[in-house]
């Protein structure tokens, strides 16, 4: 992972630490499968900032460990009081990264992962947070249809908005110097091993001062 922007110019650093990981791409993409083989992995490298969401849990997701479940007037009030870093309305619900979601990652001094939409990417950029951004791609449309059916978490209403949004985000993800990584994940071994080795240089990095320390 080089540290360096898109102009060429190292930056400095809006706080110490690692740089967090932002992960984007269509719903259903793989995202989610990715980022948590590369926490099972590496365990004592990387902390997920843990968003919070108006959408209801899934089977099988915890509060508090996947999502912050809450209702919209909560959410609203919260985004109102100026706790969070970025939030956007995705697919008819509210989803939003706090403060303290990702302050409590980088106190551990672990690389934050983020896990959120385009707007959210577009949000992010405002801040001084600095991360490296990671796309993770489906191989096509078909493919990215097809797996949000397998994952059987969709309605059909929910299922075509996610379609429509992953159509207007790869449209958007193709302009030049968004993303310092770029993976298409076809074959998941594969996306794995390119997205570890994109990686490496920071997660050895941050084994190295954690273990001294
Ligand atoms: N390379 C792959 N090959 C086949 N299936 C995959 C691959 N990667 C992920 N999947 C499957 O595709 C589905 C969607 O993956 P996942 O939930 O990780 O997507 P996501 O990008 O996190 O979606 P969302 O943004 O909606 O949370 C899951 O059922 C997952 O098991
Ligand atoms: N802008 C933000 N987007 C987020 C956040 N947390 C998750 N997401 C994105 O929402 C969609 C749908 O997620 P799902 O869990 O309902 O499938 C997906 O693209 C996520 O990346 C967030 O805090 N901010």
């Amino acid at each position: 992972m080089r540290d360096v922007t898109a102009k060429g110019t190292r930056k400095q650093h809006a706080m110490a630490g690692p740089r967090p990981v932002v992960f984007t791409g269509p719903s259903g993409a793989g995202k989610s499968t990715l980022l948590k083989k590369l926490m099972k992995e590496y365990d004592s490298v990387f902390g997920f900032s843990v968003s919070h969401t108006t959408r209801n849990p899934r089977p099988g997701e915890e509060n508090g460990k996947d999502y912050h479940y809450v209702t919209r007037e909560a959410m609203q009030a919260a985004i109102a009081g100026g706790d969070f870093i970025e939030s956007a309305e995705f697919s008819g619900n509210i989803y939003g990264t706090s403060k303290a979601a990702v302050q409590d990652v980088r106190a551990k001094n672990l690389i934050c992962i983020l896990d959120v939409d385009m707007q959210g990417v577009r949000n992010i950029k405002r801040t001084d947070l600095q991360p490296v951004y990671v796309s993770i791609q489906p191989p096509s449309m078909a493919v990215l249809e097809k797996r949000l059916r397998g994952r059987k978490t969709e309605s059909e209403e929910s299922l075509q908005k996610r379609l429509k949004a992953a159509q207007v985000d790869m449209e958007l993800g193709k302009e030049p110097g968004i993303f310092d990584v770029l993976i298409i994940n076809d074959n998941l071994e594969d996306a794995y091993e390119q997205l570890k080795q994109a990686l490496l240089e920071e997660i050895n990095k941050v084994k190295k001062v954690n273990m001294v320390s």
